[in-house]
């Protein structure tokens, strides 16, 4: 059975690599693109894409469902957004697969609450390269017998949200394993607020962004006369893409919301 998908943010860095993708897998059929410019449009009509890239753009979702019946819908847009487009592609029963990231807690309850009421898969992918996602489950191992642990991501800057969704998941893992425990100094002091990073359940983030990066992480996890670092690097959104196909053809076989790739690699 070919996988019929739509894509949203087809015209940015990810969606444009994961539009390639779809289009040369021959298990999957690209039947429409969500978007909110070069509506009524096809991709070879915004010249991003070759002249056989016909799938065709929709403003309203709803109107993309009813057209093109996508079986997924892939979302790669922003962190404004991509809260409602996962919650009304599950109440269309469009199964979601997204890679955007910035949710809040309660947002990924609620859309886990509603997937699984209503039975439709859904895979939310926080990072979709198989090396980050082992970093961070090395980390969470590590994490039982070095609890002091300083997360430095750094990705490009374009990116809007921070921490990044790579660090914010790492932290939630390390944080399972990890003996509740304050870093640093009591009386530790900053100068400048911010300069000892975002505190995640007594754990530091530190976020970098600079052009010339992709998406880059270190987990360092020190103890007494010793560091362990911990590091993943994409060089290129080709990275994500393994991850991005993977998800497509399991969310297929799901009925509940999947939070990280961690759970379908086998
Ligand atoms: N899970 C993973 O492995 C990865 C996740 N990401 C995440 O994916 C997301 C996209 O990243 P990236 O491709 O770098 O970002 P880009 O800014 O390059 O792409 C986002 C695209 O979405 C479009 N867009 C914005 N709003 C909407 C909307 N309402 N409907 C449809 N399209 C819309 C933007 O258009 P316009 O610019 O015209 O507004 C743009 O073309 C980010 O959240 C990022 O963190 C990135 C890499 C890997
Ligand atoms: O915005 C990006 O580029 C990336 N976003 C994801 C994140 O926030 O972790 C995944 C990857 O790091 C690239």
């Amino acid at each position: 059975m070919t996988i019929r998908v739509a894509i949203a943010g087809a015209r940015g860095k990810m969606g444009k690599e994961a539009v390639h993708t779809v289009m040369n897998n021959p298990e999957m059929e690209l039947v429409s693109v969500l978007d909110y410019k070069e509506v009524g449009k096809t991709l070879a009509d915004t010249n991003l894409f070759p002249a056989d890239f016909t799938a065709p753009i929709f403003l309203d979702l709803k109107e993309l469902h009813s057209k093109t019946q996508p079986d997924v819908l892939v979302d790669l847009t922003t962190p404004e957004f991509v809260y409602d487009h996962t919650k009304h592609a599950l109440e269309l029963k469009i199964r979601p697969v997204v890679g955007t990231t910035g949710f809040s807690d309660e947002e990924l309850e609620e859309l886990t609450a509603l997937s699984r009421n209503s039975k439709i898969g859904c895979i939310i992918a926080p990072n979709f390269a198989v090396g980050a996602v082992l970093m961070m489950k090395f980390a969470e191992q590590a994490a039982k017998y070095l609890p002091d642990i300083e997360i430095i991501e750094m990705h490009h800057d374009q990116k809007l949200d921070a921490p990044s969704g790579t660090a914010m998941k790492t932290a939630h893992l390390i944080s399972q394993e990890r003996p509740i425990h304050e870093q640093g100094h009591v009386r530790e002091k900053e100068t400048i607020p911010g300069a000892r990073g975002a505190n995640y359940d007594g754990m530091r983030i530190h976020s970098v962004r600079l052009p010339g990066l992709v998406a880059h992480q270190q987990v360092l996890l020190g103890g007494d006369g010793q560091l362990l670092t911990l590091r993943h690097d994409s060089f290129n959104r080709g990275s994500f893409m393994s991850g991005v196909v993977l998800s497509i053809k399991t969310v297929m076989e799901k009925e509940e919301l999947i939070y990280g790739l961690e759970h379908i690699i086998v």
